[in-house]
């Protein structure tokens, strides 16, 4: 794991761990005993520390935490480096990150690579740079520069990390040879002014005023997260404390960290990030065994808010994008639109002036749909009716050449009855963005049955390539991330008619971490969706939907959200919905007094007694009976693991990331007692029958010890 070569005067530890160089357990033993090795041999005056392959340590070995932790600990192995009577060099390419840094943070100099990126993203996991990350930055670049980089976890440039003095100098050649060359170069030298822990944190008398500042910064960014703060607490110790007592709270906020349920969610969601774009089918298809079209231009049908955004979405990554749309003044402004969204890329230095001129140099608005016949791909992003769909769909399947993916944008529609329309249905599939599709990074990508593996290594490549997170399910009504939030919706609305008001349910779902409540959401997309929705569903079933209408189908059914389309309360576009604007377009939702006669009302005329609603109702209606939900999803098959639910939740919904996703929260929670509250509110709402324990959730409750997480599916699936 770390490989001890002498070459002249100099002993080169080179740290062989792939694919990131971690510093798991033989690398940490590796790098103590060749500290001591070098320090023992007469024929060594320098050493340096390198990584093989392509890079140096990205850091820990996130897969150790939460293990039984094994000696030596970095911190003894980073004490060492520094303790070393002869020079120790860190040269850096590739991320040096978190106890990456921090090894180069303990040795007296740092080189690096003028193509490597330093940083500490160990926020991002929920943690600290624990190693003493946060008491020794400081005193190399100053408290602000320090906070900074350590709240966000962003990485930063080798130039920029040599202007704030983290690195002594940059390298164009060989690391290696200038490595050694520098290494001559210091031989002799003083050692005390370089080791970090001798040297004062040099502006440690503002250190209030930066901590007030920033931590005013973090809780505003990063609204419920623990890490940020300890990360501050270290730091400000790092400026307050003598360094040994800085090290010793430094590691108690960071044992604090570690064992938070924050940290194993994010730490989950690190690997789950990973985990859900591979795709694998039932038949055994997969991301390892099929190969992707390569898709070179793209037709979008439709070119409303959706349709736009997706055509932004290809064309900012180079693919040509025909956008068709039948009637030529809603095309004309929607490539106006387009144009106006690009500059407002510009504007926040997201794209250059040039690549925005390049992207629409690229896109063409037609009216016809016969000009599609020669793409690739078609993405159909028109209004949600299946019977307009499958018009499209058959004519599509007649212009289009044989070879073209015929995907929908559809978000609730089974692809299947879509696919029908088609002689083609191996090539049709969902491919759902969500709103605003040139900014939100999901795409959910969903196969039916006949969809072939080829078309689905496609549209999962392609979503990469246009930079999604791209996870795939199976089709069924609502996918995976509709079908679940549609409980969450329902909830919300049964709660207003037994005693909540929208402000009081959104808070507590924000409270908890949601990047918005069902009511905001609701009126951000607009409400009268919702109702053409609902009232085509009706029609298309030979039901009359009134004020008094309680149940639909034997399900208990809401009228509230007709009364307030029937009030053109549609949201922000108009100013009102569930909460008041001042002006249409206007974004401070506010509580309005208006919305709580109309509820009132609405209870009256219905007999319904109103009663408080406590916070933990409402997190457990939304949240439970969504991941009862998730349950049927993963029993089905919809979704393929708990992580790819996690997953869409993260990105498609706005789930805190801190608490890993629906299905991650469900495993925290403990799923004996999900069970039993989802048996309590089945009990007590029998007309929604959404709330019927989930077969999978039944069984895995069952077990008399939790059964973890990354097991849910393959053990358990196969025995139902
Ligand atoms: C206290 C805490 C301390 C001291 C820490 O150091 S905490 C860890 C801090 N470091 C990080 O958080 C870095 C995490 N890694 C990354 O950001 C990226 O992996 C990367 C920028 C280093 C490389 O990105 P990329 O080239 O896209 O590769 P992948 O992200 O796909 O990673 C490749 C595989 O390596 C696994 N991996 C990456 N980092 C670690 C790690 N620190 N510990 C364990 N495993 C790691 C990653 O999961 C991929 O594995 P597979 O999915 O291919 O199995």
């Amino acid at each position: 794991m770390v490989d001890y070569i002498v070459d002249g005067n100099i002993a080169v530890l080179e740290i062989n761990n792939p694919p990131v160089n971690a510093l798991s357990i033989h690398v940490r033993e590796g790098l103590l005993t060749g500290i001591q090795k070098a320090n023992q041999d007469g024929s060594v005056q320098a050493i340096v520390i390198i990584g093989k392959g392509s890079t140096f340590p990205s850091g820990a070995d996130i897969r150790e935490f939460g293990k039984p932790p094994k000696e030596p600990w970095l911190t003894a192995v980073g004490e060492a480096i520094e303790a070393s009577e002869k020079p120790v060099i860190s040269a850096l390419h590739g991320t040096a990150l978190g106890g990456g840094l921090e090894v180069a943070l303990f040795s007296h100099y740092r080189i690096a690579d003028e193509r490597s990126r330093v940083g500490f993203p160990e926020v991002k996991l929920g943690l600290l740079p624990g190693a003493q990350g946060t008491i020794r930055l400081p005193r190399l670049t100053g408290l602000a520069v320090a906070m900074r980089i350590i709240t966000s976890g962003d990485h930063i440039n080798a130039p920029e990390a040599l202007k704030y003095g983290i690195l002594d100098k940059l390298i164009s050649g060989n690391l290696l040879q200038e490595a050694k060359t520098f290494a001559k170069s210091v031989i002799g030298k003083p050692l005390d002014n370089r080791r970090l822990s001798k040297i004062a944190v040099r502006d440690a008398a503002t250190v209030d005023k930066h901590f007030d500042e920033a931590l005013a910064e973090v809780k505003r960014k990063y609204k419920g997260m623990i890490a940020p703060v300890n990360c501050l607490k270290s730091i400000r110790g790092s400026a307050k404390l003598p360094f040994v007592e800085a090290a010793r709270l430094e590691a108690a906020l960071f044992r604090e960290l570690l064992t938070s349920a924050q940290s194993a969610a994010l730490r989950y969601s690190f690997f789950a990030d990973r985990s859900a774009p591979r795709w694998k089918l039932p038949s055994g298809a997969s991301i390892e065994n099929t190969k992707p079209d390569i898709i070179k231009s793209v037709a979008v049908i439709g070119a409303g808010t959706m349709g736009s955004a997706i055509a932004i979405c290809f064309i900012r990554v180079g693919i040509p994008v025909l956008l068709v749309e039948q009637n030529d003044k809603l095309l004309q402004n929607a490539l106006k639109n387009i144009g106006q969204i690009l500059q407002g890329s510009v504007k926040l230095n997201r794209i250059t002036a040039d690549q925005r001129k390049q992207s629409l140099q690229i896109l063409r608005g037609e009216t016809s749909l016969d000009i599609v016949s020669d793409v690739d791909l078609v993405v159909e992003a028109v209004f949600e009716n299946l019977k307009l769909k499958q018009e499209i769909f058959a004519r599509l399947d007649k212009i289009c050449k044989p070879s073209a993916l015929l995907c929908s944008n559809t978000s609730t529609l089974d692809i299947d009855k879509i696919a029908v329309a088609t002689n083609r249905p191996g090539k049709v599939a969902g491919m759902h963005f969500f709103a605003p599709a040139h900014i939100m990074k999901l795409l959910e990508n969903v196969y039916g049955t006949h969809t072939s593996p080829s078309t689905v290594a496609t549209i999962m490549d392609i979503g990469k390539r246009i930079g999604k997170v791209s996870v795939l399910v199976r089709t069924c009504d609502g996918f995976v991330a509709n079908r679940m939030n549609r409980m969450v919706g329902n909830e919300a609305v049964f709660m207003l008619e037994e005693g909540a008001l929208p402000q009081d349910v959104d808070r507590v779902l924000e409270d908890f971490g949601m990047a918005m409540g069902p009511f905001r959401v609701t009126d951000l997309s607009g409400s009268d969706v919702g109702w053409r929705i609902r009232q085509e569903r009706a029609k298309e079933q030979g039901i009359q939907l009134t004020y008094e209408t309680r149940f639909v189908n034997g399900e208990r059914y809401s009228s509230l959200p007709d009364r307030l389309y029937e009030l053109g309360r549609y949201g922000q576009k108009t100013g009102k919905g569930w909460y008041r604007y001042e002006k249409p377009f206007a974004r401070t939702a506010y509580p309005d007094p208006e919305i709580t006669d109309v509820i009132n009302s609405h209870c009256r005329s219905l007999g319904i007694e109103r009663r408080v609603i406590p916070p933990q109702e409402i997190i457990e209606r939304c949240l439970f009976a969504a991941i009862n939900e998730g349950f049927k999803v993963l029993e089905e098959g919809v979704a393929e693991k708990p992580e790819n639910i996690d997953i869409i939740w993260q990105y498609g919904l706005g789930f805190p990331r801190y608490r890993g996703g629906p299905m991650f929260y469900a495993s925290q929670v403990g799923l004996k007692t999900i069970y039993e509250r989802v048996c309590y509110y089945y009990d007590a709402f029998p007309h929604s029958s959404y709330w019927a324990p989930s077969d999978l959730l039944r069984k895995l409750a069952s077990h008399s010890t939790e059964v973890p997480i990354d097991q849910w599916t393959s053990k358990e699936r196969s025995r139902l």
